[in-house]
């Protein structure tokens, strides 16, 4: 039984796992992390490995105290992954980007799959039916335009995800919200339709804490799975313990 923990820049996301069968999901802060874990531990104490995944700046230290009863592994670029990595600079692309070409390789074999994480940031990754991690682009994402759009001008307020009531806004309020959500749905249509442009044909993943907001306004057909990162931990982690 493994504990997979996905530390994103907002929100870590945590998973036990007995094989594939995914048993249960936890959603925490950082700040409530080792609660979080140690009352993971003590509800499924068949736990044996913590496999994480982190592009923040939580790093193994913050991991310490669990060292004796459980084995840690941080994914790193050291470990096996099933795909060639052709980004011009492999060691800085994310961890989770990784995983998440990981298990779109693993879990949808020779196709080709683009992988879209509405999280913090919205990272799509693009990934060949000869299994070549191609690249893909980052973005930001719902939570940050709002702060941007706050923190970067003088008089716009600072709101919260809401659907936009209009597309031609009649209100401050609403062109805030018209902006933020249209412009990263029409985004993520437009780099679909960029990629179709170039690939006859692929499967698309949507994932990310966004994902249910997002996957209903889209035009284009997905695979919605926000749990898509934690599952393909799980699964990067079973790929490296049969190839390393
Ligand atoms: N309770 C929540 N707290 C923070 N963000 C949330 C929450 N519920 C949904 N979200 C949305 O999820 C996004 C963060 O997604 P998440 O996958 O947790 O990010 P990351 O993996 O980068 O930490 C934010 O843009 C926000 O719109
Ligand atoms: C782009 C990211 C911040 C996304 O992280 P998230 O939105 O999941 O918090 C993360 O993938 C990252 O730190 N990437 C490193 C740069 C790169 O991938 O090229
Ligand atoms: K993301």
């Amino acid at each position: 039984m493994i504990l997979a923990v996905d530390v994103g820049n907002t929100r870590i996301k945590a998973a036990v796992f007995e094989g594939t069968i995914l048993l249960e999901v936890f959603v925490f802060m950082k700040t409530e992390l080792e609660k979080s874990i140690q009352n993971i531990l003590n509800k499924y104490k068949k736990i044996s490995h913590l496999v994480v995944s982190s592009v923040s700046d939580v790093e193994k230290q913050a991991f310490i105290s669990f060292e004796s009863s459980v084995n840690i592994h941080f994914v790193s670029h050291k470990d096996s992954f099933p795909f060639v990595n052709c980004y011009e600079t492999p060691q800085t692309l994310g961890i989770d980007r990784m995983v998440l070409a990981a298990g779109a390789t693993l879990q949808f074999p020779s196709q080709n799959r683009l992988v879209i994480d509405a999280g913090t940031c919205v990272t799509y990754d693009f990934i060949d039916e000869n299994d070549n991690y191609l690249g893909g682009a980052i973005s930001p994402g719902l939570r940050l335009r709002y702060e941007a759009l706050h923190n970067y001008t003088a008089k716009l307020p600072l709101l919260t995800l809401e659907n936009p009531k209009h597309f031609t806004a009649k209100s401050t309020s609403e062109s805030i919200h018209s902006g933020v959500v249209n412009g990263l749905v029409c985004e993520i249509d437009g780099f679909i339709n960029q990629y179709k442009a170039q690939f006859s044909n692929f499967i698309i993943i949507l994932t990310g804490g966004d994902t249910e907001f997002l996957a209903k306004r889209l035009k284009n057909t997905i695979f919605a799975n926000s749990n898509f990162l934690l599952e393909s931990l799980n699964q990067t982690f079973q790929y490296k313990i049969k190839n390393d």
